[in-house]
């Protein structure tokens, strides 16, 4: 039997790396999505492997399962969702050397950490293949990581005897909120081996979907009947997440309390940008009101990223094309490069946006619409279930 799941990619609208010391931020999910399957091996396969196939970058990674004993004498499992340890670490990155990554994938290393270090908690020293492909940009601030550790914490527990499941239903199923809970809590741990100290807000946006205010590890549903139209610009700047997050927190250490002012200008701005999304629409002059007052958010919350030393040359280039149309535009996710949203308000004519798109895309720029605010996770099966491998347990 073979499970699927789906994640969503996300974009931040308030608050990245202040959400990390505490302030609130306010994100959404995005019709991008990373996609994981997953499947134990039949008797008559005869095979004795681990595999992670990642079919984007034509990579494929395996170990025989002895190798992997060999590697985790002590291997106890399942366990409770539970932070990867320094000398566990030291062991998976053996495994992780062995496999020889080309230099120009390297950062991917982290990614099959994560992967082994899922798998392994829940299911111990089994064979198993997984294949991951993703509509997502990898480093580019839309969640990629966060996508991929969703997308896989939620392959490997619907296979699993923690989480019930329907496996007569066709099609994509949502989990239950049980399920969800556990989910996201898996794909935060898989989070912190790739972004070394993450807030949770990516694999939790990822995980429920739809639109959340975050702060402190509290979620908020966000309901909105205002239409939120974002352009995604990428710059094609690659970066790293763990790397920004760490210069922050570095520049926090070197100026305390400026930094501390910063945070607490983001966290209001995050909370004034929740209320307006959710407060009633009336008519289109109150659309319109509001989108002047997101848009003024952005623009202030750009500015503090500005101060955190986050932003980049890219992102002022394309900061300076959008204001030439009087749009306004903040960088997404982790910055130093990756991507920013510009907001596009309802009544902003169709042949401005393809004005304002050619002339970012004359800069080498890529640009995108994608759907804001849809469904979090969501798994399927295919194949009869092994009813050994539940141990006959559908329930
Ligand atoms: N489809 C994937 N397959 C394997 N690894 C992945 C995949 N997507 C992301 N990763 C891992 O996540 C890393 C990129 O994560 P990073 O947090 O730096 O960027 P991001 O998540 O795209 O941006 P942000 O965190 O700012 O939203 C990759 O280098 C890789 O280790
Ligand atoms: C930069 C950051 O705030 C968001 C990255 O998408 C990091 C995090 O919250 O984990
Ligand atoms: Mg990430």
């Amino acid at each position: 039997m073979e499970v699927r799941a789906r994640a969503p990619g996300k974009i931040i609208v308030a608050g990245e790396h202040a959400v990390v010391h505490g302030s609130a931020a306010v994100a959404a999910s995005i019709d991008l999505y990373t996609y994981v399957s997953l499947r134990f091996p039949t008797p008559a396969d005869n095979d004795e492997t681990l595999s992670l196939q990642l079919k984007d970058v034509s990579l494929e990674f395996s170990w025989p399962i002895a190798r992997i004993k060999e590697a985790f004498p002590n291997l106890e499992n399942p366990i409770p969702p539970s932070s990867c340890s320094l000398e566990t670490l030291k062991l998976i990155a053996s495994l992780v050397d062995e496999q020889n990554i080309p230099e120009a994938n390297i950062g991917l290393a982290a990614g099959v950490t994560a992967f082994l270090w899922l798998f392994t908690s829940i299911h111990g020293c089994k064979p198993a293949k997984a294949v991951v492909n993703s509509e997502l940009p990898l480093g580019s601030g839309l969640g990629s990581s966060a996508a991929f550790c969703v997308a896989l914490s939620a392959a490997i527990l619907a296979l699993s005897d923690s989480v019930t499941m329907d496996f007569s239903h066709q099609g994509w199923q949502v989990f239950g909120e049980n399920e969800l809970e556990l989910v996201n809590k898996w794909a935060f741990e898989g989070e912190k081996i790739i972004h070394g100290k993450p807030s949770g807000i990516d694999n939790t946006v990822s995980t429920y979907g739809n639109m959340i205010k975050f702060k402190s590890g509290d979620l908020t549903r966000l309901k909105t009947n205002m239409p939120l139209k974002m352009l995604i610009t990428n710059t094609k700047v690659g970066r790293n997440t763990k790397a920004l997050v760490a210069s922050v927190s570095e520049r926090t250490l070197r100026h305390p309390t400026a930094m501390a002012s910063v945070f607490t200008a983001v966290d209001s701005i995050s909370n004034e940008v929740a209320a307006i999304i959710q407060s009633p629409v009336s008519d289109d002059l109150a659309i319109t009101e509001k989108e002047e007052k997101l848009a003024e958010l952005m623009e202030m919350n750009q500015g503090l990223l500005q101060c955190m030393g986050v932003s980049h040359a890219s992102i002022e280039t394309i900061l300076r094309t959008t204001l030439k149309y009087k749009l306004s535009t903040k960088l997404t996710g982790a910055g130093g490069g990756g991507c920013v949203l510009t907001l596009l308000p309802t009544l902003l004519s169709g042949t401005v946006v393809d004005k304002v798109i050619a002339d970012l895309e004359t800069c080498g720029f890529q640009c995108l619409l994608a759907g804001i605010g849809g469904n979090g996770v969501e798994f399927s099966y295919s194949g009869i279930p092994d009813i050994g491998a539940n141990g006959g347990n559908l329930s």
